[in-house]
């Protein structure tokens, strides 16, 4: 089976492919410091409850942040004996190099959406990540990754609103009753809510506009189904898209190999 991990500045997802389908998914706190031990006691612990059997003999890992990736190498390493594709390194392909300017570190989560949401639409697409920050990849016809957009994530927004005035209290995220607020609370959950809407509607409006071709919309991360209870903002939700482009690149890998 095909472990795959995907590292955000947030969160770390693994997810168990074997070929057909995705066994089962599990989410830690991304952690520099956390060990190829820990790893491995967690997900081993985490695989029996679930009563998920099989051997992982290969690993695929993409990361936004560039230190966990030593532990992780070593978990693949040490655990299950095997060298991981690391995407973003030279050795691993994308199934289309991006378009972009010359030097250009591209998130490796990026190019993995890009992969993957290519892989079930074909072209002409803006992927739109619900992470630590949002993102906005855009997709061409033969699916190279061709630019997009990053705008700060809904919890850091919400975070920073606390973090600078003293009188707004931490809030999570959530759909407001109204649009005009009659306590801070639901001040500020307006804010969040019915802005990102914004953002997102005239981010994407501004895409197609300046791409100047129809092009499907695809919500990924956590957050993509709240958002879209307040307006049609995507034609699909995926919350599996970034596993299933880890799938795609590894794929891709193999059959070159
Ligand atoms: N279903 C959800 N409801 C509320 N918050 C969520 C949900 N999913 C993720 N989040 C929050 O969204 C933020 C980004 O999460 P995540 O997608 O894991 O980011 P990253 O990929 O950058 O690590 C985090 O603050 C996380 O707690
Ligand atoms: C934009 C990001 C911080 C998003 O990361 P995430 O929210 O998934 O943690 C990440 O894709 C990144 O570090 N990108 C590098 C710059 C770029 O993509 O152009
Ligand atoms: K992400």
């Amino acid at each position: 089976m095909l472990l795959c991990i995907d590292c955000g500045n947030t969160n770390t997802v693994f997810a168990l492919w074997d070929g057909a389908r995705i066994r089962g998914t599990w989410r830690t706190s991304t952690d520099w410091r956390r060990t190829a031990d820990q790893y491995y006691v967690w997900l081993s612990t985490l695989m029996a409850a679930q009563g998920v059997e099989g051997r992982i003999e290969e690993v695929i890992i993409s990361s936004t942040v560039p230190r966990v990736v030593f532990n992780l190498r070593v978990l693949a390493d040490r655990y299950y004996g095997t060298r991981p594709m690391v995407v973003g390194k030279p050795e691993v392909q994308l199934p289309v190099p991006p378009r972009v300017d010359p030097g250009t570190q591209v998130g490796p989560d990026r190019l993995v959406n890009s992969a993957g949401a290519h892989d079930r639409h074909g072209g002409d697409l803006i992927v739109v990540d619900f992470g630590t920050a949002t993102t906005f990849d855009v997709v061409a016809q033969d699916g190279a990754y061709v630019g997009g957009v990053i705008a700060p994530g809904v919890n850091l927004s919400l975070e920073a609103l606390h973090q600078a005035a003293a009188a707004l209290p931490h809030v999570d995220v959530t759909k407001p009753q109204q649009v005009v607020g009659t306590n801070t609370l639901a001040c500020m959950q307006s804010g969040i809510f019915w802005g990102y809407i914004g953002l997102v509607r005239g981010i994407c409006d501004r895409i197609k506009g300046e791409y100047g071709q129809p092009m499907r919309i695809i919500g990924t991360g956590g957050l993509a189904p709240l958002f879209a209870q307040g307006d049609v903002l995507f034609d699909t939700i995926e919350d599996d898209l970034t596993i299933h482009g880890l799938t795609v690149i590894h794929q891709a890998n193999k059959e070159t190999a």
